[in-house]
């Protein structure tokens, strides 16, 4: 069985980009994915400027000041100093012609209009220059940057009123299983509440690139699955779709993708979600998750998500999940597990850096088990975990 890391990579690489690309209002561009990289227009800061409120002197040899006028942020008059002048500045305000440092005010004692400073001035101080930050033609965004707070300002700090992106990724999302059901019907023997298809989309709900398309249960009937898959794949650059992935004769869901395109890869040694796999009808990118819960949740944040990011237009090394260092706050020894598993736990911060233990409840049926989860524990097979040792851990 194909290693779990083995198994994201090569699905991440023929994640293919199939998304065309639109221009949408800055207010309307948040979270969306930029398909053009943005090229700074002007220098920043656009013109020198005071970097505190003080005055801008001309002469650091002089002992005192002659202050001559005032310069607000905002003032559009540009002043000029001759040897022993200075002017009241404030943070923002253009420097006056000929400025050799500003004096923050707390350093300075003013009589009438004669200012003297308490520490001697260099030569630069407290003066923002032009094109420090960025020159006019370099590269504000890469193609592929999520648009987040921080980009969208630096996007609007360059007068930018609509932006490049890609259009959204529609995915389409199923569940599959005779005996689910939807939250607003009434259970008869034997059946369970879908709780997979909420879920997903309450994940996928949150990345403002992709747009969810509810595809419904699918009952265990291979025509029915066939011919709703065909349809969703016209309608949709992505399908997700949850159950039906294992081995049982009623698991359809492969055979229904062979019959339509073609399974690129089943199958991963990870627990929860071996029977995670994927393929392709037309253009579509399908994807298979397994119908325990957890194992459909795992297997959708480390491998579902990733690659529809990179479907959307992110690059690879962006979309893969974060991940970081903590330490084990358990032992298992020995570990006879064969497949990498990924343990739901929780995290405490101490002084000795991140400790993490695992939650009760490690079923893959057990979503209980995973709701007071704060990252995923990669614990590697058959191999023993010490208590104390660094282990990789997922945030979710
Ligand atoms: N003989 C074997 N049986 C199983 C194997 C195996 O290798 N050989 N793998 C097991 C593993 S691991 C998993 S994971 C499951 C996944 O199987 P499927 O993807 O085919 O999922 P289903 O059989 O449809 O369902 C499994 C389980 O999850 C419940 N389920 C399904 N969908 C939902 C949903 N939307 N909401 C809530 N619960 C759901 C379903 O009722 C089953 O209990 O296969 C093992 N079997
Ligand atoms: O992948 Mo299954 O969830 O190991 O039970």
């Amino acid at each position: 069985m194909m290693d779990f890391y083995q198994g994201q990579e090569t699905l991440l690489q023929q994640a293919s980009r199939i998304v065309d690309s639109e221009i949408v209002p800055l207010n309307q561009a948040a979270g969306r994915i930029l398909a053009q990289p943005l090229i700074a227009t002007a220098d920043a800061p656009a013109f020198d400027n005071s970097a505190m409120d003080g005055y801008a002197v001309c002469g650091l040899d002089c002992t005192a000041w002659q202050v001559i006028g005032t310069a607000a942020a905002g003032d559009t008059q540009q002043l000029t100093l001759q040897h022993g002048q200075a002017v009241r500045i404030y943070t923002g305000a253009g420097i006056p012609n000929n400025t050799d440092a500003v004096i923050m005010q707390e350093n300075t004692s003013v009589n009438g209009d004669s200012l003297c400073s308490t520490r001697t001035p260099a030569t630069g101080d407290n003066i923002r220059r032009r094109g420090e930050e960025l020159k006019q033609g370099a590269t504000l965004l890469e193609k592929g940057a999520l648009l987040n707070a921080q980009a969208i300002g630096l996007a609007a700090s360059q007068g930018a009123n609509e932006l490049h992106v890609y259009q959204k990724l529609r995915v389409s999302v199923f569940t599959t299983g005779d005996e689910l059901v939807s939250g607003n019907s009434q259970l008869q023997q034997h059946q369970i509440y879908d709780s997979n298809r909420p879920m997903l989309q309450a994940s996928l709900s949150e990345y403002a690139f992709i747009e969810i398309i509810d595809g419904g249960i699918l009952p265990d009937k291979l025509d029915i699955i066939t011919n709703t898959l065909a349809k969703a794949a016209d309608n949709s650059h992505s399908i997700i779709i949850s159950g039906g992935a294992s081995v049982g004769d009623r698991d359809l869901v492969k055979p229904a993708l062979q019959q339509l395109g073609n399974i690129e890869h089943w199958k991963l040694a990870i627990k929860p979600g071996k029977p995670f796999g994927w393929g392709n009808i037309k253009q579509c990118r399908v994807m298979l998750l397994p119908g325990n819960p957890v194992a459909s949740f795992v297997t959708f944040k480390l491998l579902g998500l990733p690659a529809l990011q990179t479907a959307a237009g992110r690059h690879i090394m962006q979309a893969l999940p974060e991940c970081y260092q903590a330490k084990a706050a358990f032992n298992i020894v020995p570990n006879q597990q064969k497949r990498r598993e990924f343990l739901r736990g929780t995290i405490r911060f101490t002084n000795n850096g991140p400790e993490v233990q695992p939650l009760a409840k490690q079923g893959s049926h057990m979503l209980s088990g995973c709701v007071d989860a704060q990252v995923l524990i990669d614990i590697p097979a058959q191999t023993d975990i010490q208590h104390g040792q660094w282990v990789t851990v997922y945030p979710i």
